[in-house]
């Protein structure tokens, strides 16, 4: 089968953990016979520095062009000053709006083996398996923002949903929740705000069709309280943009380091983006130190999502589980010795993918 993926490595550990993602996925294909074809274009700071735009029209073509895009991450502290309108952000943020990619699918996964990378206790990780869905291509992100007044003392942001923006993130949730453990938390500040009065409207008027789902709706302040005291209790989690965005960083802490947090960004066809839910760490790019999970394990999401090869996407998920179970682990989640480094980690990784592989060709011979 050949697929198009658009590669879009962005700034900082963005390119790093890209170009492991591309090394795995290119063993995908020859262990399992496929063909993918990378294109790469340029986003974020990159984009600046090279064209003066962080979302050059020739990126969004490669990108209209492929199945999936992967993304590693956009921005940084040189580009702190630039203007507004061009910041590395912007790229990310018109990218999504240009490709309708609206449901963003945030899975956090307690991993065993790295309960003692978390921060939080033991007994209260270990059974959690949430999947936070955040409206990705509406509210306070792209709403119209200025400055104002005399002296341009006054700054707006605007929050702004339509009926249509609601309905299709939360009928996705739904039809997730279905899949799962059946339950939805729909979280919001219906207490304040106007749209989320609006949002909790639809929840309800949604939930007739989904009988079989239990349904409950929580302040967005109560649930950042919740999800470190009983984070076991949420199923599937929907929220809009920015309450999602700033949950998710939260939930990373359930599995030990944002370097483990993947992502899928998709609309109702099959396309989607893929990136990890951290950005581009600019503390620690460039010194080989990444975790590179989120980044594989958003290539695995892609191998599901877009292109329903479910074999393929389970041999990387179990290759890093077994990699894991060795003790191996960069420094985000590592204090043993076995605390390595971010290639080093892909290198394991890939040599799990390949052993299994050769495995299966061997008992498939048996049988
Ligand atoms: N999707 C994207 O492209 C995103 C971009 N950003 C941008 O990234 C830049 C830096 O933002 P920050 O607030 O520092 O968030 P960040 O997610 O880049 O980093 C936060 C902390 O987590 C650590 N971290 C993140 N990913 C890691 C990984 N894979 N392995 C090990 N440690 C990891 C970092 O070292 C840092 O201490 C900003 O310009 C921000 O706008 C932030 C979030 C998402
Ligand atoms: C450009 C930002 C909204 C990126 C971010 O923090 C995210 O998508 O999680
Ligand atoms: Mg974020």
């Amino acid at each position: 089968m050949k697929k198009r993926i658009a590669v879009l490595p962005g700034d900082g550990i963005g390119q790093e953990v890209m170009e492991e993602a591309v090394r795995v996925l290119k063993a995908v294909a020859d262990c399992f016979d496929h063909k993918f074809e990378f294109t790469e274009g340029l986003i974020g700071g990159a984009a600046i520095d090279a064209v003066g735009n962080p979302l050059p029209p020739e990126t969004l073509d490669i990108c209209k062009e492929s199945d999936a895009i992967l993304l590693g991450a956009v921005g940084g502290p040189k580009w702190s000053d630039v203007p507004s309108d061009i910041r590395p952000e912007k790229g990310l943020l018109g990218l999504r709006k240009e490709m309708g990619l609206f449901a963003n699918l945030r899975p956090v996964t307690a991993y065993r083996q790295l309960v003692n990378a978390s921060p939080l206790k033991r007994e209260v990780i270990e059974n959690v398996d949430l999947m936070i869905v955040r409206e990705l291509t509406g509210g306070i992100y792209f709403g119209k923002s200025e400055r104002r007044g005399e002296n341009q003392d006054i700054a707006v942001d605007t929050l702004q949903y339509d009926v249509k923006e609601i309905e299709r993130i939360v009928e996705k949730a739904f039809q997730l929740a279905r899949v799962r453990r059946k339950k939805l938390t729909s979280v919001d500040k219906a207490n304040v705000l106007e749209s989320s009065r609006m949002w909790r409207e639809i929840v309800d008027q949604i939930s007739v069709k989904y009988p079989d789902v239990e349904v409950e709706h929580m302040l967005v302040d109560s649930t950042a309280m919740k999800l470190i005291h009983h984070p076991e209790t949420f199923d599937v989690v929907v929220t809009e943009n920015m309450f999602g965005d700033i949950l998710s960083d939260e939930a990373s802490m359930i599995a030990g380091s944002l370097g483990m947090l993947p992502s899928a960004s998709l609309r109702s066809d099959s396309a989607g983006l893929y990136e990890p839910v951290h950005g581009s760490a600019p503390d620690i790019a460039g010194e080989n130190k990444a975790n590179p999970l989120a980044m594989i394990l958003s290539a695995a999401m892609m191998l599901k999502y877009s292109f329903h090869l479910e074999k393929e996407a389970h041999a990387v998920e179990s290759a890093v589980t077994e990699v894991l179970n060795q003790g191996y682990c960069t420094p985000d989640v590592g204090i043993s010795g076995k605390c390595i480094g971010t290639k080093e980690m892909i290198d394991k990784v890939m040599d799990k993918l390949n052993e299994n592989h050769a495995i299966s060709g061997i008992l498939s011979a048996y049988v």
